[in-house]
C-alpha cells in the first residue's frame, strides 16, 4: 500500500488518515434514494448531524442535491438555501470538520466561507470554473468517477476493464486538480460505486480497491445502502441494508480506503473497532 498523507487539514479541523474514518452522510434533500427526505429541513438536518457526530463520526458530510440514479439538477439557489445554514450550524455545534457535498463552484466557494472544510464532488471538478473554485478554498476535495451525470448514468454502464478505466479516470483527475494548483496532500480518490456501475462493476471495484491506493492518495469508499448491498443481500429496502453495508466497508478499509462514507455510523464504527482490534494482533510465529 502507498503511503499517503497522514491527516487531512480541513480548514483547521484535521481529519487524521491513522486508521480508517467514517464519513456521516447529512443529505438535506427531499428524495435521497436511502432517506427519502427524512432530514430535508435545516432543523431535521442539523439534528441528523449532530447525532451521527455522537455516534462517532470523525467528519459530516453536507449535501443538497440528489445524485441517485435518474435524478435531476437542483438550481443553484435552492441548493444554497438547503446546504449553508446547515453546514454553518454543523460548524458551529461540533468540532468535526465538515464537508460539502457538491459538483457546483458556487456552493464549493459560498459552504467553504460558512465553514466547511472540505469539499466532497461527485463530479471530480469537472463543471466549468470548478477547478478553480476548488483551488482557491485551500481545502482538501474528493474527486469521485462518475460515468456521465446522474440522469443517465444507469442507461447501460459499460467497461471493458472497470478498475482500469476507474483508475484512469482518477488519475486523470488528480493530474487536472494538481496543474490547477490544489496539493496532492489535499486530493482524496473515490471510484465512485453505483455512479454508473452495474453490481458487476461494484463487486469489481470493490474487490480491486486496493488498486486505487496506487493514486497515492488517499482512497474513500462509499456504499451505504446503496442498490448492490440489496443485491447482494436481497435487502430491498435501503434501511434494511444496514449489515450488509457495515460489512462492504470493513472490506474496503481492509483494502486500504481511509474514509468511509456511511449512512449507519454507530455500526461502522463499532466494526472497524473489532476489526483494528484484530488487525493490531501480529501475525503468529510460523515455526
Ligand atoms: N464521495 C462520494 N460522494 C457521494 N455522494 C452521494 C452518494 C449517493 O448516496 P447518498 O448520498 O446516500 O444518496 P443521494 O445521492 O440520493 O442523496 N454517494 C457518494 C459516494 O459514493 N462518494
Amino acid at each position: 500500500m502507498f503511503d499517503v498523507s497522514p491527516s487531512l487539514d480541513c480548514a483547521g479541523r484535521v481529519l487524521k488518515l491513522d486508521r480508517t474514518r467514517v464519513m456521516g452522510i447529512v443529505n438535506v434533500t427531499p428524495d435521497s434514494f436511502s432517506d427519502s427526505g427524512a432530514h430535508a429541513t435545516t432543523e431535521a438536518a442539523v439534528a441528523h448531524g449532530l447525532r451521527l457526530a455522537e455516534e462517532g463520526a470523525d467528519i459530516l458530510d453536507v449535501g443538497g442535491e440528489s445524485t441517485r440514479p435518474g435524478a435531476g439538477e437542483v438550481p443553484l439557489e435552492e441548493e444554497l438555501r438547503r446546504v449553508i445554514p446547515v453546514v454553518e450550524r454543523l460548524v458551529r455545534g461540533t468540532a468535526l470538520p465538515v464537508s460539502v457535498d457538491t459538483c457546483k463552484p458556487e456552493v464549493m466557494r459560498a459552504a467553504v466561507a460558512a465553514g466547511a472544510g472540505m469539499i466532497n464532488d461527485v463530479c471530480a471538478l469537472r463543471r466549468d470554473g470548478a477547478l478553480e473554485a476548488a483551488a482557491a478554498q485551500g481545502v482538501p476535495v474528493v474527486l469521485m468517477h462518475m460515468l456521465g451525470e446522474p440522469r443517465s448514468m444507469q442507461d447501460d454502464p459499460r467497461y471493458d476493464d472497470v478498475v482500469a478505466e476507474v483508475h484512469r479516470f482518477l488519475a486523470e483527475r488528480i493530474f487536472a486538480a494538481e496543474l490547477a494548483g490544489i496539493p496532492k496532500k489535499h486530493l482524496v480518490a473515490d471510484p465512485g460505486f453505483g455512479f454508473g456501475k452495474t453490481t458487476a462493476h461494484n463487486l469489481a471495484l470493490l474487490a480491486g480497491l486496493e488498486r486505487f491506493t496506487e493514486l497515492g492518495v488517499p482512497v474513500l469508499a462509499g456504499l451505504s445502502r446503496k442498490r448492490s448491498i440489496g443485491e447482494w443481500t436481497g435487502r430491498q429496502a435501503p434501511a434494511e441494508r444496514v449489515a450488509g453495508s457495515v460489512a462492504a466497508h470493513l472490506l474496503a478499509a481492509q483494502r486500504g480506503a481511509r474514509i468511509v462514507r456511511v449512512h449507519d455510523v454507530a455500526a461502522t464504527v463499532d466494526a472497524l473497532k473489532v476489526w483494528e482490534a484484530v488487525a493490531a494482533v501480529p501475525a503468529p510465529r510460523r515455526d
